[in-house]
Parts: C-alpha cells; sequence; structure tokens
C-alpha cells in the first residue's frame, strides 16, 4: 500500500498529506448533522415517551441553530476541500507531467528505441490523467467516507456493543472478498490500461502516418491493425467490468446485509427485554446513514486499484537512470575515437574497433555505403547513446565523463529531417540561442541564406510554421535549421549533407548557408555527394562499420579503393536523365 501512495504520489507522499487532512475534515463535518439527527430524534421520542413533559421546543431550536452554524462550516470544509485537494491534484499531475517529460529528455535515446513514442504521450497525458483524478477524487472520497462509519462505530459500541458488533460484522467478509480479488482486479486493469494504451498508440500511428498510408495505398493494412487494437480494448474492458463488476457488487452487498443482521438481532433483544425501543430505532436511523459511504468506499477502492497500473508505468520510467557526467566540455581539443565498438542492440555491433582523430577547427568527411555507420559515428559524439568498448575523448576527458547537457550546448547539429516547431519562424530560429535579439537572429537568418524568403511572407519572422515546418519547402527548412545553428555558435558542428533532395536554386543558397555554418569550427560532415567534400581534411571511408580508409580527396583516389570506388559510380551517376 506504501508503494501504491508513493507511485500515485509520483514519489512525492507529503504532497497527499494536505489534501488527506482537508479530507478527514470533510468526514467529520458530514458526522455532525448525523450526531444532531439522533439528537432530534431523542428530543422527539422524549415527548412520544412522557405526553406529559411535551416537545423541549428550546432545544430543537438549538439543533436548528447549530445547524444553520454547521452548513456554513460545512461550506468552509469543502471549500478547504477543494482547495488542498484539486487544486493540488492538478498542479501535482501537472508538475509530475513536466518533471516526467524533462527526466525522458535527459535518458539516452536507447530508451527510446524500446517504446513506442505513442506510449510516452499515453504515459503523460492517460496515465497522468488517471493518477490525478486518483488524487483528486477517488483518495479524498475513500477518505472522508470511512469517517462516518468508523465515527459512528465508536459511538455505538458505547450505545449498545450487540447491536454494533451485528452492523458492523460483515464488513470484515466484504473487505476479504476485496483482498482475495486484488490480483485478479490488478492483473485485469494492467491489461485494461494496456489495451488503452495501445490502441492510442495505434490511432496516433494510422493518423500520423496517413500521408503514406493514402501514398501506398495501404488504408486497410493499417486500418486492420487499428481495428484489432479497439477489439482488443473492448475484450478487456468487457472483462474488467465483466468480471470486477460482480465482486465489487458482492462485497457491497455483504457489507450492507450487516443492516439486516442487525434488525434481526435487535428484534430478538427488544423482544428479549435487553434492548430498548428508542437504541433500537437509533440505530435503524444510523444504519441507513453509515452504508452509503460505506458502498462509496468499495467504488473507490476499485478505482484507486485500477490507477495503480498507471502510477506503476510512471514510476517505472522514473527509475530510468539518466545519463551520467559532471565535467565540462575542454576547448579547442581534438576528437579522439579510441578503438570503439558500439551497437544499438549490444549482441549487434554496428561499429567495429574504430581508432580516428578529428583536429580542432578542421573538417572530416564520413564516406561510406547506407549503413555502414556514418550517422551513428555523428549520435556517439553528440553522446546520444554511450558506447560499449574503447572510449570516445575530447582532449583527454571521455565523454561519458562529460556533462551530457554541457557536451551538447558545445555541438550544432544540422539533420537531413528537419524538425520545426509548432511557432513562429522568428521563435524556431531562437532555439539556437535563447536570448537572442531579433536583429541577432535576423543576421543569422541573412548568413543561412533565409532572410529574403522569410522577409516576403505577410508576417516576416513571425509567420507561424505547421507542426513540424509542413508549411515550408525542404530547401527552406534545412536554411532555417542552418541559422539556427549559426546563432548557437557551436564549436562542433554535426551536419548531414542534405543538397541531394534540393533543387539546383535552393541547392546553391543550402550550400551558402553551410559554407558560412562551418567556417572555423570542428566539422563532422556525412557526404551523400562526394564532389561536395573535395576540400575536406579529412575523409573516413567506413565500410560495414569499420574504418576501411583515411586521408583527402586526392589519397584516397589515388588508393584506388572503396572511396575511388565510389567517386566512379557517381561520377558515371552525375549524368543520368529520365528517357
Ligand atoms: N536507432 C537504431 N536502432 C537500431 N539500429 C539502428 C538504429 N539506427 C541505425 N541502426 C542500424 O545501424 C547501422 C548503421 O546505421 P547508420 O544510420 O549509422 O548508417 P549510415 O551509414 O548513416 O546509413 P545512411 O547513409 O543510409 O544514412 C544500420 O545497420 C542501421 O540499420
Amino acid at each position: 500500500m506504501n508503494n501504491y501512495f508513493y507511485n500515485i504520489s509520483g514519489g512525492n507522499t507529503r504532497s497527499l498529506l494536505p489534501s488527506a487532512v482537508a479530507a478527514i475534515l470533510d468526514g467529520i463535518a458530514k458526522v455532525v448533522p448525523a450526531a444532531l439527527l439522533v439528537d432530534i430524534f431523542n428530543t422527539i421520542y422524549v415527548s412520544f415517551a412522557h405526553p406529559e413533559t411535551g416537545l423541549n421546543i428550546g432545544r430543537m431550536w438549538a439543533v436548528f441553530v447549530i445547524l444553520l452554524i454547521w452548513l456554513a462550516v460545512e461550506y468552509a470544509a469543502y471549500s478547504y476541500l477543494y482547495d488542498k485537494t484539486y487544486k493540488a491534484a492538478y498542479s501535482l499531475a501537472a508538475s509530475g507531467r513536466l518533471g516526467l517529460a524533462e527526466h525522458i529528455r535527459l535518458l539516452s535515446l536507447g530508451f527510446f528505441g524500446k517504446r513506442d513514442p505513442g506510449d510516452l504521450t499515453n504515459l503523460l497525458l492517460s496515465d497522468y490523467g488517471q493518477v490525478e483524478n486518483t488524487i483528486s477524487h477517488n483518495v479524498p472520497q475513500l477518505i472522508s467516507a470511512i469517517m462516518l462509519p468508523v465515527l459512528a462505530l465508536v459511538g455505538l459500541v458505547f450505545m449498545d456493543w450487540r447491536m454494533a458488533l451485528a452492523m458492523f460484522a460483515a464488513v470484515p467478509f466484504g473487505v476479504l472478498i476485496l483482498w482475495l480479488t486484488d490480483s485478479i482486479q490488478a492483473r485485469l486493469s494492467a491489461k485494461h490500461v494496456q489495451a488503452k494504451n495501445e490502441a492510442a498508440s495505434r490511432l496516433q500511428e494510422y493518423l500520423s502516418g496517413i500521408r503514406e498510408i493514402k501514398a501506398h495505398n495501404i488504408g486497410g493494412k493499417k486500418f486492420e491493425r487499428l481495428r484489432l487494437s479497439f477489439d482488443q480494448l473492448k475484450q478487456a474492458s468487457i472483462r474488467l467490468e465483466g468480471i470486477m463488476g460482480p465482486m465489487i457488487m458482492g462485497a457491497m452487498l455483504l457489507t450492507r446485509s450487516g443492516m439486516t443482521l442487525m434488525i434481526m438481532v435487535g428484534s430478538y433483544l427488544l423482544i428479549g427485554g435487553t434492548l430498548s425501543l428508542p437504541v433500537f430505532l437509533l440505530f435503524l436511523l444510523i444504519g441507513t446513514k453509515i452504508f452509503e459511504p460505506l458502498t462509496v468506499v468499495l467504488m473507490n477502492y476499485g478505482e484507486m486499484r485500477y490507477s495503480a497500473y498507471s502510477a506503476q508505468r510512471i514510476m517505472e520510467v522514473k527509475a530510468e537512470q539518466p545519463m551520467q557526467g559532471t565535467e565540462s566540455v575542454p576547448s579547442g581539443k581534438p576528437i579522439v575515437f579510441d578503438q570503439v565498438a558500439f551497437g544499438y542492440d549490444p549482441q549487434t555491433p554496428v561499429l567495429k574497433n574504430l581508432s580516428f582523430t578529428i583536429k580542432p577547427n578542421t573538417i572530416t568527411a564520413l564516406v561510406g555505403p547506407s549503413g555502414s555507420g556514418k550517422s551513428t559515428i555523428t549520435r556517439l559524439i553528440a553522446r546520444f547513446w554511450d558506447i560499449q568498448e574503447g572510449s570516445i575523448r575530447i582532449g583527454s576527458q571521455p565523454i561519458n565523463r562529460v556533462n551530457p547537457e554541457l557536451l551538447l550546448a558545445d555541438i550544432s547539429m544540422v539533420f537531413q529531417d528537419v524538425y520545426l516547431f509548432q511557432d513562429t519562424i522568428g521563435n524556431n530560429i531562437r532555439i539556437g540561442k535563447k536570448e537572442a535579439t531579433q536583429a541577432e537572429i535576423e543576421e543569422a537568418a541573412k548568413r543561412a541564406c533565409c532572410h529574403e524568403f522569410i522577409s516576403r511572407l505577410p508576417q516576416g519572422y513571425d509567420t507561424p510554421v505547421g507542426e513540424g515546418g509542413s508549411t515550408l519547402s525542404g530547401g527552406e527548412k534545412q536554411r532555417i535549421s542552418i541559422a539556427r545553428a549559426l546563432l548557437k555558435d557551436a564549436s562542433i558542428v554535426l551536419l548531414d549533407e542534405a543538397t541531394a533532395s534540393l533543387d539546383p536554386e535552393n541547392e546553391t543558397a543550402v550550400q551558402q548557408a553551410i559554407n558560412e555554418l562551418v567556417a572555423n569550427k570542428t566539422v563532422i560532415l556525412i557526404a551523400h555527394r562526394l564532389k561536395t567534400i573535395q576540400n575536406a581534411d579529412q575523409i573516413l571511408v567506413l565500410n560495414h562499420g569499420e574504418l576501411v580508409e583515411q586521408g583527402t580527396h586526392d589519397e584516397l583516389l589515388a588508393k584506388s579503393g572503396l572511396y575511388e570506388h565510389l567517386w566512379s559510380i557517381q561520377q558515371g551517376a552525375d549524368g543520368w536523365r529520365v528517357k
């Protein structure tokens, strides 16, 4: 149970305390009207039992006034409960979501390879929503609903312990049913949450891949996966409701059967003369009030069990270790790969025994057939993953000891698939330097050859771009990402050359922007077209994750090896035409 509260509060159990106190106050507030009801009953009963004394009007008025005052107190208690519980729950969930998103950002990219992106979205939205609901509704309602039966039990035991025992005798059996079925409920709830997440993931996949689905006419196949996931969700929902419903209902009926038992016991005791009529009537009156909150307790317990799996999922991600390292990045030092071996899956090596040095302020081009490991090298320099063997150093500092945030602050990256955020063009460039002025942004845009096309847009730098940059052309997005990198002005530039997919006009503009970016930087460039790297300081030729050749363009051509082979293929392909 401790674990449960630890998980639903996102590891901060103390944050539940104010709402628990508020719920206790709310519970107590609800007990007072019941106690006053007993007093009214008693006053009326006495006037009937002893007609000579008449109805005690003064007492009735006193109860009426207390009830009025109490309504105000109850309102205040409820407002306090609202403030402490609901607001606390929503801010706990909001800060928890942001904290988790921040934690996820600090994890190695290897973590994302293991998880479906839709699954993580669900974790942050749906699972947190579930937990939020538990904290804001189920836990306080449960605490508040427990107060009346517990306090009533204490009072009733003093009045007549035999009747109190009869009234509550069935409660342990109701609890026993819940306890016995706990593992079934946990399993069914987990399956239901999994099915819900799977359906949401498939839906997200279907919607975000709609362009490819249309282009390849695979709607039927993808829709089948979507249909299947919704079908499984339906089955899981039916199983959860179908099995748990009767069990909770059984526990409820059993608990409520205490009322019947109490009436029977009371009747016998009344006949036997060991119970007075007013006490019997009092038990009947209180009994009707007590079993309602007990039903609420059982219902909320079911809900809480359901959210336990969501909380567990959140805590599992929180338990993932962020990348370690506290050192700063030595400046002006070479990047050294020393017998590096790496595989995304450690059993399948992608890079093998790789050793080379990249001198500061030089251009190193990575060349090789598709899948030879070029992008992987750039990802390892940025420490998206940690390697399994050997070491990567900047100067003498192994990068696995460097603070990942500081390392990334020193690296600019320009990839082929540029992602632009759903924001203005200006703010998308500002990502390179948060505190940049408008003048700095425009200066970077000018150097990246995108100022002109941005200025032509009706809202200029304030023009919003669609999510992912869907409203801009490939070349325009490239140049904006180069402007970002220019603004960042990091000493290491990782560049995935993308000019192959651009039209000649865009290509010249992008090439010019790249030339601005790489001046006086340590550049690692993934080269797809060899004619662009003839002036590189060194070219590393990779094949199947191994370094097979190394040198300048002329040195490598003279070797007549893989580079020369790739060069001659590209020379031939340069003149291809559609017939
Ligand atoms: N995230 C990943 N998870 C698992 N395997 C991966 C991942 N990224 C790449 N790989 C595998 O690692 C190998 C090297 O890939 P990499 O992307 O580094 O090659 P590349 O030379 O850049 O290829 P290309 O020129 O086609 O971009 C390939 O076999 C690829 O399938």
